[in-house]
C-alpha cells in the first residue's frame, strides 16, 4: 500500500542544510497499523508529510495507494490526497462550526449533495461514538471528543490511508486508550491502513502491528512489534521498550538485591505470546530445588499477544542453579543473567 524507496529530505535554510529524513526505506501493507516512533527532531513529521505529498523528497520515491505521490502535482495530487486523510495532535477543528458541520466540511468541498452529506455525517457520528453531540461546538467538547470529531472528519471521503500525527499526545492516558481503541476498531471494520507517528511506546504496543524506530532522520530498526519488544537492537529502541517494561526503574532493586543476596543469580526472563501463561516459576522450584525471589514483573498486552518481563533471583546449590538456567533456555524464554555492574 505504501512504499518508500531511498527517501531523503534535506531542508535548505539560511543556516545551512538540515537532513530531516535520510535514506529511508519502508514498505507498509494494506490494512495494517504501522507505527513510527522517535524522539523530537527525529524526522517523523517530515516523513508523514512526505506520505501525503505536503513535502517532496530531495531523493527517492514515495508511492501510496498506487500513486507516485513524490512525483505527481496539481489536480492529480489533489485527487490522490482525498484517499490519504490525517488527524492531528491539536485536532485542527473549525471552531465556529458544530460537530456535524466540521464533519460535513470535506464533503462540502468534494461537492457532495446535502441529503447524501447529512446521511454520511450521521453514519460517521455513530461510528465515532458522538451521537447526541452533533450540534455542540468544539469548545464544548473534551479532548477525546474533539479527536473523535477529527477522526470522523478524516473518514468522510472514505480514505484508504489514515495518517495520525501524534494524535493522542495531548490526551490523558485513559482518553488516549479510548481513542486508540477507536482507531483499532476503525482499522478492523473498514480495513483502513493506518500510519501513526508517536514518541510513546505505549501507543505502538497498544495498536500497531509493525513499528519503525527513527533517530536523526534514519530508520534504525523496524519489525513486528512483539519481536522488537523482545529483542530490541538499537540503544534508542531499548530506551523505548523500557518505557513499557519499566525495567529501568527496577535497576535500583537489582542493585539492592545483588547487595542483599550476594549468592545465586539474578535473571531477567522475557516472555512472548503463549509463553507468558506457562507455570515456569513453579516448575523451576519443584524440578530443580532452587529458591526463587521475584524482584520485578510486568506484562503488557499487544495486538499480537502478551509480552512480559520478570526479574528473579535464583538461589541454591550451584549445580541446581545451573540446571535451572539451562531449563529456562530450553523453554524458549529469553533469559539474561544480570551480573554486578
Ligand atoms: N520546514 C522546515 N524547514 C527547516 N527545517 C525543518 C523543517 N521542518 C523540519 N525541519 C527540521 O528537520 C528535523 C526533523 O524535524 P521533524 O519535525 O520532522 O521531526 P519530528 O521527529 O517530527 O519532531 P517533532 O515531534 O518535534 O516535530 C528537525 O531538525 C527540524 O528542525
Amino acid at each position: 500500500m505504501i512504499q518508500l524507496k531511498n527517501v531523503s529530505k534535506i531542508y535548505r535554510t539560511k543556516n545551512g542544510e538540515i537532513s530531516a529524513v535520510n535514506d529511508v526505506n519502508l514498505s507498509i501493507n494494506k490494512g495494517e497499523i504501522f507505527g513510527i516512533i522517535g524522539y523530537s527532531g527525529a524526522g517523523k513529521s517530515t516523513l508523514i508529510r512526505l506520505l501525503n505529498g505536503l513535502e517532496k523528497p530531495t531523493d527517492g520515491t514515495v508511492e501510496v495507494n498506487g500513486q507516485l505521490i513524490s512525483s505527481i502535482t496539481g489536480n492529480k495530487l489533489r485527487v490522490a490526497r482525498q484517499k490519504i486523510s490525517m488527524i492531528f495532535q491539536h485536532f485542527n477543528l473549525l471552531w465556529s462550526r458544530t460537530v456535524a458541520d466540521n464533519i460535513a466540511f470535506p464533503l462540502e468541498i468534494a461537492g457532495i449533495a446535502k441529503t447524501e452529506r447529512d446521511k454520511k455525517v450521521k453514519e460517521l457520528i455513530d461510528l465515532v461514538g458522538l451521537s447526541g453531540r452533533e450540534n455542540a461546538y468544539p469548545s464544548q467538547l473534551s479532548g477525546g471528543q474533539k479527536q473523535r470529531v477529527g477522526i470522523a472528519r478524516a473518514l468522510a471521503n472514505n480514505p484508504e490511508v489514515l495518517l495520525c500525527d501524534e494524535a493522542t499526545s495531548a490526551l490523558d492516558p485513559e482518553t488516549t486508550d479510548s481513542i486508540l481503541e477507536l482507531l483499532l476498531d476503525i482499522n478492523k471494520r473498514l480495513g483502513l491502513t493506518i500510519v501513526l507517528i508517536t514518541h510513546e511506546m505505549h501507543v505502538i504496543k497498544k495498536i500497531c502491528n509493525r513499528v519503525a524506530v527513527m533517530e536523526a532522520g534514519r530508520v534504525v530498526e523496524q519489525g513486528e512489534v512483539l519481536q522488537v519488544f523482545q529483542n530490541p537492537q538499537a540503544d534508542i529502541t531499548k530506551n523505548f521498550v523500557h518505557q513499557i517494561t519499566g525495567s529501568k526503574e527496577s535497576q535500583g532493586s537489582i542493585e539492592q538485591i545483588l547487595i542483599n543476596y550476594p549468592t545465586g543469580r539474578i535473571v531477567k526472563l522475557t516472555f512472548v505470546g503463549q509463553k507468558t501463561e506457562q507455570p515456569v516459576i513453579s516448575k523451576l522450584i519443584k524440578q530443580f530445588n532452587v529458591e526463587v525471589n521475584i524482584v520485578h514483573g510486568n506484562i503488557s498486552q499487544t495486538t499480537s499477544g502478551p509480552y512480559g518481563t520478570l526479574l528473579i533471583q535464583i538461589d541454591g546449590d550451584a549445580q541446581n542453579v545451573q540446571n535451572a538456567l539451562a531449563f529456562l533456555e530450553t523453554n524458549e524464554i529469553q533469559t539474561e543473567v544480570i551480573e554486578h555492574a
